[in-house]
């Protein structure tokens, strides 16, 4: 049995819109084991994103608790860092000078900073593009430098927010085997929130498969496939068969979401 890193229990979360309380997660009881990859899947507003930010402080929640390590997250540490999609970085600063803006913040010291964001880099397959600016860089290599980033702030969890959903379908492709490979060298604990449920199976130890709003845990699925796994996984039938398997898990709540947005829209055109 592999330690806890993350836990929650009773997690719940409810947000007051228009005088009105919109529940968007409730009762969340879940352990994330350390080195784990566990992905997220659902239907749009099944509150994936609200979890990752109960998951890192940045919202509190309603009810429930998280704990990294046996204690209580309350605010955003530098042990859990979020990895969102590209436009993550400034522009004015070069690759390096936004690997590095984590330990700028915690007032490290900046010299070994700059050694750790260099080997991060060079793990990230960016060796050489330390003085590009962004607007050099292509979508992949943006998000590779965000990775790198995440690792050099010293994070040994990390929040992925459909980190790929803005590159191209080849591009996507590479970035997912880069993951693993990154995730396999590093050993850390990552989430994943993606639509894309044969990235969530590719990538993933564990799919936790959400209800539509308010999201709770529907279903978990274990991915036995065997590791380190190639792109060319994706045309083994165990894949096919896990992927059937979880759409089959949220196709009904992806047309319970397509039902109530299409009766909140009606709603409003009839005011
Ligand atoms: N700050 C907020 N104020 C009011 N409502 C919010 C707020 N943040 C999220 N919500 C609502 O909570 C629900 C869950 O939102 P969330 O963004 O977590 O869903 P999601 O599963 O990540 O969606 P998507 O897949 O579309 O990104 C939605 O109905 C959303 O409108």
């Amino acid at each position: 049995m592999m330690a806890t890193k993350l836990a929650t229990r009773g997690l719940g979360k409810s947000f007051q819109k228009d005088g009105k309380a919109i529940e968007a997660l409730r009762g969340l009881d879940l352990d994330i084991a350390r080195g784990e990859f566990v992905s997220i899947v659902g239907a749009s507003g099944c509150g994936k994103t609200t979890f990752l930010r109960l998951i890192n402080g940045l919202i509190k929640p309603t009810s429930g608790t998280v704990t990294l390590d046996g204690a209580d997250v309350s605010a955003p540490g530098a042990n859990i860092a979020f990895v969102f999609q590209q436009d993550g970085l400034f522009p004015w600063r070069n690759v390096l000078d936004n690997t590095v803006i984590g330990p700028e913040l915690q007032r490290k010291d900046m010299n070994e900073a700059r050694r750790t964001a260099s080997s991060f880099l060079n793990l990230v397959g960016l060796r050489g593009f330390e003085k590009h600016f962004p607007h050099e860089l292509s979508g992949g290599m943006k998000q590779r430098v965000n990775m790198a980033r995440a690792l050099t702030a010293g994070a040994d969890v990390l929040l992925m927010d459909e980190p790929f959903a803005a590159l191209d379908a080849q591009t996507r492709e590479i970035m997912q085997a880069e993951l693993t490979r990154i995730w396999r060298e590093t050993g850390k604990t990552i989430l994943f929130v993606t639509h894309q449920i044969d990235e969530a199976v590719f990538l993933s130890d564990r799919v936790l498969v959400f209800t539509v709003r308010p999201g709770r845990l529907k279903e978990e699925v274990t991915i036995d496939l065997p590791r380190p796994r190639e792109l060319t996984l994706k045309r083994a039938p165990q894949f096919a068969n896990y992927v059937d398997h979880i759409w089959q898990s949220i196709e009904q709540e992806v047309r319970e979401s397509i039902r109530l947005e299409t009766e909140a829209t009606l709603a409003i055109a009839k005011r």
